[in-house]
């Protein structure tokens, strides 16, 4: 692309353009016409006219007040005229793909001069491709999608299905083979865990808590069942279209009744020859006003049972207004007399409880791949704001008590970091009945520390913006999302109090009885 070139401007010719009707200001070397702009400015006509601002340099006063991303903006970059004579810009846009110089925004891993005993070249390779797709192909969509509440347009889903991002975000596997990964940047059968948590932690920079979820969340959660307890023939079927994104998938277990106490579930399942007979409500559904198909938890006569319902007649779905945007499409589920083919079945009847369990851990672990990512950039806003954020005279950095939160938050974050890639680093070693007998407390526990240490990150974010974080645009707009979102990995995957609990009850069951203190 052949950048413009601009006419140059002495600070006193600009300084000659400042007065209502003719304003010109100074933007990091920019010279800006804003005398029509005026009447539209969001902040209002007169701060553009004060003394200090029209006609001079308020590259400072700017940055207190606006993101970066206002003047990328194609409306507002047009605002341009000219340039200072002498001058160069200094303030760079990041470019897609581009890895944060900011301490502490990026993970060690990806910092320059860094070691990593975990990553390879190509998982560097793969992580670059990965940013520069979320940035250029999924960022702006999600950031029109979390405003609208509408589902991500189907044009991203289809190009995440070329890259095989969908199916890369079951982890590694069969599933992967034969197909050509990111451009063909790592081969399936070297596709490992960490890789993935690339995917999820790329995914969580798109800012939008809601947005993580929208994007398929639901088949993360609800394939792999058909996956691993399918039919061939059910397989066959449901696998290659939602892998393609040509048809949604969601899992369809918990109950206003019941919560996620599976025995207090109420949907039931009744044998009529070949068919069950569904019928139910089922809650809290990610992507379910979207589904087609509905990985369901039901009450059988001899126990708990997992069958998968095709969205047909008797199913119907409502959208759940959540405190985040319904891009997510969290929805209340009806089954009413569904007839459902006996082949739909997943795994033994009565024995759905194993079906569920066996996706737990990678779930959990999931979560706390994009909770840190998420909790990551939180410090990174928090370090810039802080910086450039000017009181009395002085950058708020200047202060103690800022100093002492961004120390806590750095703290916390590679904290979670550090004990997220070791435990990455035991699944990439381990047999999957390993991880299920080594991994299901340790993974409880993690999520327990990340989804706690995120929302006191929340916190301390919110007390550093102030007023800016509790506004949904502007100066603080990530960490408003944050704020509100961030409760969300408490729940979701398994309450926090109950993971931290079942990582204590898996210890326990492991105490040597020969051991005294
Ligand atoms: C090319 C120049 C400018 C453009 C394109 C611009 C654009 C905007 C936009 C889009 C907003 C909405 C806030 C947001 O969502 O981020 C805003 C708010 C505001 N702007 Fe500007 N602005 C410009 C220059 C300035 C200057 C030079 C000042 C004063 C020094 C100023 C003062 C404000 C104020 C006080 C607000 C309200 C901030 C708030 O609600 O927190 N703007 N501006």
């Amino acid at each position: 692309m052949v950048s413009k070139t601009f006419k140059e401007y002495t600070l006193e010719e600009i300084a000659l353009h400042n007065k209502e009707g003719d304003v010109w200001i100074i933007i990091d070397s920019k010279v800006y016409d804003v005398s029509k702009f005026a009447n539209l400015h969001p902040g209002g006509p007169n701060v553009l006219f004060a003394d200090a601002v029209a006609g001079k340099d308020s590259t400072q006063a700017f940055f207190g007040l606006h993101r970066h991303e206002v003047l990328l903006k194609p409306q507002y970059a047009l605002l341009q005229i000219g340039k200072v004579q002498g001058q160069e810009e200094t303030i760079k846009a990041p470019q897609p793909g581009e890895l944060s110089r900011v301490p502490y925004a990026e993970p060690t891993w990806l910092t320059s001069g860094y070691y990593s005993p975990y990553y390879s070249e190509n998982h560097r390779k793969f992580q670059t491709a990965v940013r520069t797709f979320f940035t250029t192909v999924v960022q702006p969509e999600a950031i029109k999608c979390e405003d609208s509440g509408k589902r991500i347009p189907q044009e991203v889903v289809d190009k995440m299905s070329e890259t095989n991002i969908i199916a890369m975000r079951l982890g590694p596997g069969k599933h992967l083979q034969g197909r050509s990964l990111m451009g063909g940047i790592v081969k399936p059968e070297e596709f490992d865990y960490f890789h993935e948590s690339i995917i999820h932690a790329e995914l969580a920079r798109v800012s939008s808590r809601a947005v993580v979820d929208g994007l398929l969340a639901g088949l993360v959660i609800g394939l792999p069942p058909i996956l691993n307890y399918g039919s061939p023939e059910l397989q066959a079927k449901v696998v290659p279209d939602t892998l393609a994104g040509k048809k949604y998938i969601a899992l369809a277990i918990s109950e206003a009744f019941a919560g996620s106490d599976v025995g207090g579930l109420q949907t039931t399942a009744v044998r009529d020859g070949d068919y069950w007979v569904v019928t139910g409500t089922k809650k809290w559904i990610t992507n379910g006003t979207f589904a087609d198909y509905f990985t369901t938890g039901c009450k059988t006569d001899t126990g708990f049972t997992v069958i998968l319902i095709e969205r047909g007649p008797g199913v119907s779905t409502k959208q759940i207004k959540t405190a985040y945007s319904s891009v997510a499409g969290t929805a209340y589920v009806t089954f009413d007399k569904v007839r459902v083919p006996v082949g739909n079945t997943l795994g033994k009847v009565g024995a759905g409880m194993s079906v569920i369990l066996s996706n737990f851990n990678h779930e959990r672990w999931m979560v706390c791949a994009t909770s840190v990512a998420a909790q990551r950039q939180i410090v990174e806003e928090c370090l810039k704001w802080s910086t450039q954020r000017i009181v009395f005279g002085k950058p708020l950095t200047s202060l103690a008590v800022i100093r002492s939160k961004l120390a806590a938050m750095i703290s916390r974050v590679e904290g979670c970091q550090n004990w997220f890639e070791s435990i990455t680093y035991q699944m990439n070693n381990m047999s999957y009945s390993q991880q299920s007998d080594k991994l299901a407390g340790p993974i409880g526990l993690l999520k327990q520390y990340i989804s706690r240490s995120g929302r006191e990150t929340a916190e301390d974010a919110t007390q550093v913006f102030g007023g800016r974080a509790l506004t949904v645009t502007g100066m603080g707009k990530l960490v408003e999302n944050y704020h509100r979102t961030s409760g969300f990995d408490a729940i979701l995957a398994g309450a926090e109090d109950v993971l931290g609990d079942l990582g204590v009850r898996q210890a326990l069951k492991k105490m040597p009885r020969d051991t005294r203190l």
